[in-house]
């Protein structure tokens, strides 16, 4: 790859996009040139040390050991045999992961070939400890009975036989069941099932038993190849369409009805209508499946506009459309993370019909392990954050000696639980980490994202570099990866299937639940941060101390996230650090640690990143960093008004999560998608191991902020409230008549109660989102924020506030408020900077806390630096002002 003819500016910024760091980029520059591929290779080559996988061919042929090749249940697979078997028709497969080197190719076939093996092995291996701890509903959810459909005769036995041909397996799954009953009564069904369930099985099956073409819709290439490249190895044929096929002699192919299972991207399956009309009354098409189809609802996590013109398919796939279809089509929907507004969504969207058969199973996920850990989530935490991940992962050759300088003394686990969500780990966490930015709740973006202007969003993006991930990633698109194949040709299966005999396991009785206990199997680990440029930080940083890490994001070079999707299956990289680009559809069974380092925007996005982990059906964490001291703020993106406000309510529910001490996080999690957790708790999770934290009487914290709120309102409610005898409020709805926010109103406290003077305003903050639980708060202002912002009481809170009685208030601290008890400061916002000098004790404090914990000017970043330079100048401004008037009235 030779020099390119961009300018230094323009590679400079496209890096800059990617990730990299201004003075690695320049100095890759001088190296290397103006090529970005050659600067990224030889920033991530350098930066990598030893322990980053290497990008030739022959590591990957090098570092598979003849023990590792072998059949699910210790046969040894024989290379030579697959090698001539192999018949993925197109150059495809080695364009993917080499696509400049032609001169090796017949290696790199016979590798590719049995890296696939390889990953079949992993997948069939421990087929009987899959996660099967579903259960189908159909009495609650079914809307019609079973029994009374007309069912396609004979399919579940014909099965039988093609699933043991293809796929090594003995037998459905129940839910598997009701969903294919569904589609072979010629209904629509919408299947909500766990991650890692086996929902693609539903929609493979179809093809295989009528040998009519199935059309599966998904979001992602990454997603369509994945499987394409299975259901090859399985001897099923299946191609993928759209913007990554080059070759459009596939989709002419396709079009002809050559392949069992098309993939398509919505995009391009309504510009095919015509073409598949003509599919469906030549060859027949068995099924349209939509799957992650959560993508439709614009209350999901992941709202993809085209999704929502699915529609189409059932106004144009049916009888009354097409006269040679003797039944409409069936649509068969599937995700693993869907609310009930979102499945109510999904029903009207792509107006399925008002008999379609919802298969709803259990989200609980029986073996993954929920914590959630206190931590700045920057680089000053790396440390104390990466250290345990670094002893599992790191090279012992590399890291010894860099362990003893560098590895915190600290021998905490990662992987043991800090207790509810509370602040073990990280406990000594300064004062400063509060960063009074964030009072205002995310502010920075609300004000872009409000305008509703275009250029705003643009410049509020060019503002915020460290929230880099943007639209890129939170509207992946087709071309994600330019995967240049797209067309499987069934291989035959392997002839030593062994069959495993799986069924769903027998029920257990309500309540009792199998606890997996003990150390984390070996396998892979996912982080996910927000930004690009902290995948290339952290995996930076881990690469140091021998972890066989790298960075994925979006706008990294296509080749290097190709290496990394196939290194990672191939166990080759051991840590990938991820943007939610590396989110949906990765199916790799072994994957035991999900971390998420910084606040996820929604549930459904973290619950759908964390179901990654252990769809081997082992134990496996996932662990969440996120700064507790800290409102979250919305990544950029491209929002409508009304999407803005959906995206604060899904970022405070998440934020809830990390705040929650006293309920189970499974529990928590899966009830957030409507689903009665029929067990009391998972026993797994931090909240579950631990216990909550110990219940206060927080009577008088209640009562005072309670009636500091009706007071600020006084005007508005006009009664009389009966404040306590050392409250005395000069105004009652602001000083200017507007209202108080909380970080106001918790100053008033302060202000007017020598009690409460030393209060953290995090303790206030956990306590108005309890108040506003038990319904005697509500939010005042008429924008969404992610936590209480302008509280104002509710009847029942001025009732409360009337019948004080001597009963006590008794609560679970919350994450936030348990902060507060371990940080002793009275104060955490710059903003109230000012006030209070006068007072001995505050003074005496506020000059400790700047001696004792003055960061050096180095540490600050730009951004704070620039806000205290402006406070500063309001700050003269106001005092030179009132200098001058104060000189005015003199003189009058
Ligand atoms: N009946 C079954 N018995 C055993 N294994 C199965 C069965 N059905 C599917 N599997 C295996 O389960 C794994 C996960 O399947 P799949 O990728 O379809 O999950 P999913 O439900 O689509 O998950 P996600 O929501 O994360 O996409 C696959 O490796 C598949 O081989
Ligand atoms: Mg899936």
């Amino acid at each position: 790859m030779g020099a390119s003819n961009l300018s230094f500016d323009q590679v400079l910024v496209e890096m800059l996009e990617m990730g990299f760091e201004y003075s690695s980029i320049v100095e890759g520059i001088k190296t290397v040139g103006l090529s970005i591929p050659n600067v990224v290779e030889h920033i991530l080559t350098a930066g990598s040390g030893s322990g980053r996988a290497t990008t030739s061919s022959k590591a990957s042929t090098t570092t598979m050991q003849p023990s590792k090749f072998r059949a699910p249940h210790g046969k040894a697979l024989k290379r030579k045999a697959l090698s001539s078997t192999s018949q993925v028709r197109q150059s495809s497969i080695l364009d993917h992961f080499h696509s400049n080197d032609k001169s090796t190719v017949c290696n790199k076939i016979r590798d590719v070939a049995i890296v696939d093996l390889e990953m079949v092995n992993e997948h069939d291996k421990p087929i009987s400890k899959m996660p099967d701890d579903v259960t189908v509903m159909p009495g609650q959810i079914v809307t019609g009975p079973m029994e009374n459909l007309v069912v396609m005769s004979d399919w579940e036995t014909r099965v039988g036989g093609l699933l043991q041909k293809h796929f090594g397996i003995l037998c459905l799954k129940s839910f598997q069941k009701e969903a294919l009953n569904a589609w072979a009564a010629h209904k629509d069904c919408l299947v909500l099932a766990a991650t890692g369930s086996g929902k693609s099985l539903c929609f493979q099956v179809p093809a295989l038993l009528t040998g009519k073409v199935v059309v599966v819709i998904s979001p992602l290439i990454s997603l369509m190849h994945d499987q394409c490249l299975k259901l090859a190895r399985h001897g099923v044929s299946a191609c993928f369409l759209g913007s990554g096929q080059p070759d459009n002699t596939v989709e002419k192919k396709a079009m002809r009805g050559m392949y069992s299972i098309i993939y398509v991207c919505p995009e391009t399956v309504l510009r095919l209508i015509q073409p598949l009309q003509k599919l469906a009354e030549s060859h027949g098409i068995a099924l349209f499946a939509i799957d992650e189809v959560h993508c439709v609802s614009k209350w999901g996590h992941d709202f993809r506009p085209d999704y929502s013109r699915l529609s189409v398919l059932r106004e144009n796939f049916s009888t009354s459309k097409l006269k040679f279809l003797e039944f409409d089509i069936p649509l068969m929907a599937l995700t693993a993370t869907a609310t009930h507004r979102v499945q109510e969504d999904i029903l009207k969207s792509l107006r399925m019909s008002k008999e379609t058969i919802v298969v709803l199973t259990s989200f609980f996920r029986s073996n993954l392990r929920f914590m959630v850990k206190h931590s700045g989530t920057s680089q000053a935490f790396y440390e104390k954050d990466f250290h345990e991940l670094i002893k599992v992962y790191g090279s012992k050759l590399n890291s010894n000696k860099n362990k003893k300088s560098s590895i915190s003394k600290d021998s905490d686990d990662v992987s043991s639980s800090s207790g509810a969500g509370r602040i073990s780990n990280n406990d000594d966490v300064s004062p400063y980490d509060v960063d009074d930015n964030h009072d205002d709740y995310g502010g920075r973006y609300v004000n872009v994202m409000r305008s509703g202007n275009t250029d705003n969003l643009v410049k509020g993006k060019e503002l915020s570099v460290e929230f880099l991930e943007n639209d890129n990633d939170d509207c992946q698109s087709v071309d994600d990866w330019d995967v240049t194949c797209g067309e499987f040709c069934a291989q035959s299966p392997p002839k030593d299937w062994e069959l495993s005999e799986i069924d769903d396991p027998p029920k257990e009785p309500e309540g009792s639940l199998k606890v997996l206990k003990g150390p984390l199997e070996q396998g892979p680990a996912i982080i996910y941060v927000p930004t690009r440029k902290e995948t290339l930080k952290i995996a930076k940083y881990l690469c140091k101390f021998g972890v066989k890490a790298a960075a994925y994001n979006a706008a990294l070079p296509k080749s290097h996230l190709r290496r990394v999707h196939k290194e990672f299956h191939e166990n080759t990289i051991e840590v990938v650090v991820a943007t939610i680009a590396f989110g949906m559809g990765i199916d790799k069974p072994n994957v035991r640690r999900i971390i998420h380092y910084g606040w996820p925007q929604s549930l459904e996005a973290y619950y759908q990143e964390a179901g990654r982990a252990g769809r081997d059906g082992k134990l496996a964490d996932c662990i969440l960093f996120a700064n507790l001291a800290r409102v979250p703020s919305l990544l950029p993106s491209r929002r409508s008004e009304y999407q803005t406000k959906q995206a604060y309510i899904m970022l405070s529910d998440c934020f809830r999560y990390g705040m929650n001490t006293s309920c189970c996080r499974a529990k928590t999690l899966v009830e957030y998608f409507g689903e009665e957790f029929s067990h009391r708790k998972c026993l797994l999770c931090d909240v579950c191991v631990d216990g909550p934290p110990q219940r206060q009487n927080m009577k008088d914290e209640a009562c005072i902020l309670l009636q500091t709120i009706a007071a600020s309102h006084a005007c508005s409610y006009s009664m009389d409230v009966a404040y306590d005898d050392d409250i005395h409020f000069e105004y009652g709805y602001g000083r200017h008549g507007e209202r108080l926010c909380l970080k106001n109103i918790v100053g008033k406290i302060r202000e007017q109660s020598q009690k409460f003077l030393n209060t953290d305003i995090l303790l206030w903050r956990g306590l108005s989102r309890i108040l506003e639980a038990k319904g005697y708060i509500r939010e005042g202002d008429d924008k969404t924020h992610v936590q209480i912002k302008f509280p104002e009481p509710t009847k029942l809170g001025l009732e409360f506030i009337r019948s004080m009685s001597e009963e006590a208030f008794y609560v679970y601290p919350e994450a936030d408020m348990l902060l507060a008890a371990k940080t002793h400061k009275p104060y955490s916002s710059f903003s109230e900077w000012g006030k209070g000098w006068a007072d001995p004790e505050i003074r005496r404090q506020r000059l400790e806390r700047m001696q004792v914990n003055k960061k050096p000017e180095t540490l600050r970043s730009p951004r704070k630096h620039q806000k205290r330079k402006a406070n500063k100048m309001k700050h003269d401004m106001r005092t030179s002002r009132g200098r001058l008037e104060a000189k005015l009235t003199k003189y009058k």
